[in-house]
């Protein structure tokens, strides 16, 4: 079957709502909502198509975009890759365009609505934000600072990485810690690698080893992560429906140095293969996030680079 190249665009106005639109009960996908875009004509950039694409069906003109996820998708009648982009600036008052009505909903909402099965891991990647902090235990004394330090930054996605406190002192952690990040707006998880997985928290992040022996998604989690260094982790933590996944390590580190950096090139393999979104990690900085978003990141994943 032929891939199908689509051009799809996130449209976010100011006050961060996002703009979904209903797909025509007579089309592929019919009756379902969809971000706006379309398919990829001959000779054109994946820019210009989703440019006519919006001027098409939302009559605004794209001032810029950028990436954010790239879905390739399989449904029993035809096989689409859905190239999808942010856009936060364009002209023009989004209309019906011609034909499909269309609504702004926070991301939040986005789960209320009924959307093609290729659509999870971009709403997923939608509600999801560029950075993922991962706060260790080096210095068991600095855990909680460390995490007002991070929240300060306004970071809004942390994984505790807790592997050599006790359990009563995770117990503590999460009493403090959980309210001060939702107060921040930021998710919780957990790193699977502690004495007690029953923490209050928005997630579990999976260490790879703990990943490889599970058989399906653990129940209950809102969120659940999962740690890949190969093609084999990864999709087997597609397979057993993790939201997302870190991919791990981009460049050489301190705390990993007897592992072997995939370097861009590998990573960016990597990514074109994933159907869920994916965090580069590994001797990054903020700096690097531009490029990790360029070849299909969700973004970037440190433990230090949000403490300097
Ligand atoms: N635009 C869009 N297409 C999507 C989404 N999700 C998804 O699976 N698709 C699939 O991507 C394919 C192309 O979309 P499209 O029907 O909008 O293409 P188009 O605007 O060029 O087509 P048209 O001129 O026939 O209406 C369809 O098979 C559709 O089912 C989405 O969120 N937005
Ligand atoms: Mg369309």
């Amino acid at each position: 079957m032929s891939l199908l190249q689509v051009a799809v665009g996130v449209v976010k106005n100011p006050a961060g709502q996002i703009l979904i639109s209903l797909r025509h009960s007579d089309l592929h996908q019919g009756g379902l909502w969809e971000f706006p875009g379309g398919k990829v004509e001959a000779g054109e950039s994946l820019e210009q198509a989703l440019r006519r694409e919006l001027k098409e069906e939302l009559a605004i003109d794209v001032l810029a975009s950028k990436p954010l996820i790239t879905i390739e998708h399989h449904y029993s009648d035809r096989s689409v890759r859905l190239h999808v982009f942010w856009v936060e600036q364009f002209s023009g008052r989004a209309n019906h365009g011609h034909k499909q009505p269309i609504k702004w909903v926070a991301p939040d909402e986005l789960n209320h609505y009924a959307f093609p099965d290729a659509n999870k891991p971009i709403v997923t990647a939608v509600q999801l934000p560029v950075y993922y902090a991962i706060l260790d235990d080096a210095e068991p004394a600095s855990v909680l600072s460390n995490l007002e330090k991070i929240l300060a930054q306004g970071i809004k996605l942390v994984q505790a990485r807790l592997k050599r406190l006790s359990a009563a002192t995770i117990q503590d952690f999460v009493e403090t810690a959980y309210p001060l990040c939702q107060q921040h707006g930021a998710l919780l998880l957990m790193n699977s690698d502690v004495a007690d997985k029953n923490y209050a928290v928005d997630g579990v992040h999976l260490t790879s080893q703990h990943l490889m022996a599970l058989d399906q998604r653990p129940v209950n989690q809102r969120w659940v992560a999962a740690s890949c260094h190969n093609l084999a982790e990864l999709q087997y933590a597609e397979k057993i429906g993790v939201d997302f996944v870190v991919i791990a390590p981009v460049l050489a580190t301190q705390t990993h140095a007897d592992i072997k950096p995939l370097g861009w090139a590998e990573f960016e393999t990597l990514v074109s293969h994933a159907k869920v979104p994916v965090y580069a990690l590994g001797g990054l900085s903020t700096s690097d996030l531009p490029y990790a978003q360029q070849i299909g990141a969700q973004g970037i994943a440190a433990i230090r680079a949000f403490l300097d």
